[in-house]
């Protein structure tokens, strides 16, 4: 009996892990400047689900805060979305607009933007900060359920009590991070967005920020994306890796298959590169030609750098296509 119950939970925990949080597909977002529009996005889909954290790694300018503020609709002139959905529990929020938009911000998709926790207003207490945070989508609320409401939060991200009447100035950068993470967490959100959380922390402040993140995934069940360089954290952190180059999306994977056996040869120099003291190993990811993002040529984005390229990536482009369950990728090595 206690078996098949067991059993039942486990089914329905792994039925619940397989429902489809966010889809993003066909996701295009230029930026119109003197010269041509930059493809910063250029058609890039990928899912991500329950509870699920999926890490989004590239090299910089590949498109990565650009994706992250396109899923939020926050992309500025003039930058625009030119297509594609954005389906979050079913609603494509590339359709909405006003109030429809700000009613899901936050409440079903929360952002840490990068360098999030210098944004926190100086001369306000915490509690203050994450009061308004609250009040502002919730309307005024009886004053001691929001004060243990806000205790509860800065447990679950793990600060104490005291952090409640203190000022940023009296927090050490970890301890702001956290704060941050409480604000994008105190409405429930199914989907936080952190944009590189751990730049700018020391080593092991970043460690301990990615086990904040993870217990509160964890804890709560809220699915993740996670926008980083640190390859490291990555693998501490994330369920899968997605990863973009000059603006597309080349592989998409279980993080320990991304480590184990990528695919792409863009993951693969990625993977390579990584500094290792026991074997010093030469740079394998040379600077190099990228597609120009304003003026792309036929074929694949990364023929410039790739050691395998051949006359059908330079006159096609590779889908992105699924080779095993929750893992994609675009080359023709794998078609
Ligand atoms: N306002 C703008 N006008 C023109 N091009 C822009 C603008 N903002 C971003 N871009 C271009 O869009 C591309 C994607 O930029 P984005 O900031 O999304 O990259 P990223 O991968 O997040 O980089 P980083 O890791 O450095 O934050 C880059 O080529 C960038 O130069």
């Amino acid at each position: 009996m206690m078996v098949s119950v067991m059993h039942t939970v486990q089914e329905q925990e792994k039925q619940s892990s397989n429902r489809v949080v966010l889809d993003v597909r066909n996701l295009r977002v230029y930026y119109a400047t003197p010269l041509g529009d930059v493809r910063a996005v250029d058609d890039v889909s990928f899912q991500v689900y329950d509870g699920e954290i999926v890490g989004l790694v590239g090299e910089s300018g590949c498109g990565k805060t650009t994706t992250a503020m396109a899923i939020l609709r926050l992309v500025q002139p003039p930058g625009r979305i030119v297509g594609g959905q954005i389906i979050l529990d079913g609603i494509d929020l590339a359709t909405l607009h006003g109030q429809a938009l700000r009613d899901i911000r936050w409440r079903k998709l929360a952002l840490i933007p990068q360098g999030a926790m210098n944004s926190l207003n100086p001369v306000m207490k915490i509690h203050r900060q994450i009061a308004d945070a609250i009040e502002t989508h919730e309307g005024r609320q009886p004053r001691g359920e929001l004060k243990e409401r806000i205790l509860n939060l800065l447990s679950t991200v793990g600060l104490p009590s005291r952090v409640y009447d203190m000022y940023p100035h009296e927090l050490s950068g970890g301890m702001k991070q956290r704060v941050c993470i409480a604000m994008a967490i105190a409405l429930h959100p199914d989907l936080v967005i952190a944009d590189e959380p751990t730049s700018a922390l020391d080593v092991v402040v970043q460690r301990k920020v990615g086990e904040t993140l993870l217990d509160v995934k964890e804890r709560l069940g809220v699915s993740m994306i996670i926008i980083g360089h640190d390859m490291g954290l990555m693998a501490q952190l994330v369920d899968r890796l997605a990863v973009m180059y000059a603006g597309r999306m080349v592989e998409i994977a279980p993080v320990e298959t991304v480590f184990e056996e990528p695919l792409h040869p863009y993951t693969q120099l990625l993977i390579e590169s990584i500094p290792s003291i026991k074997e010093r190993k030469p740079l394998k990811l040379t600077e190099g030609l990228t597609h120009d993002l304003r003026n792309p040529l036929p074929g694949c984005i990364f023929q410039f750098r790739c050691p395998h390229v051949t006359d059908h990536c330079r006159a096609v482009n590779p889908p992105l296509r699924e080779v095993r369950p929750r893992h994609q990728v675009a080359c023709h090595l794998y078609e």
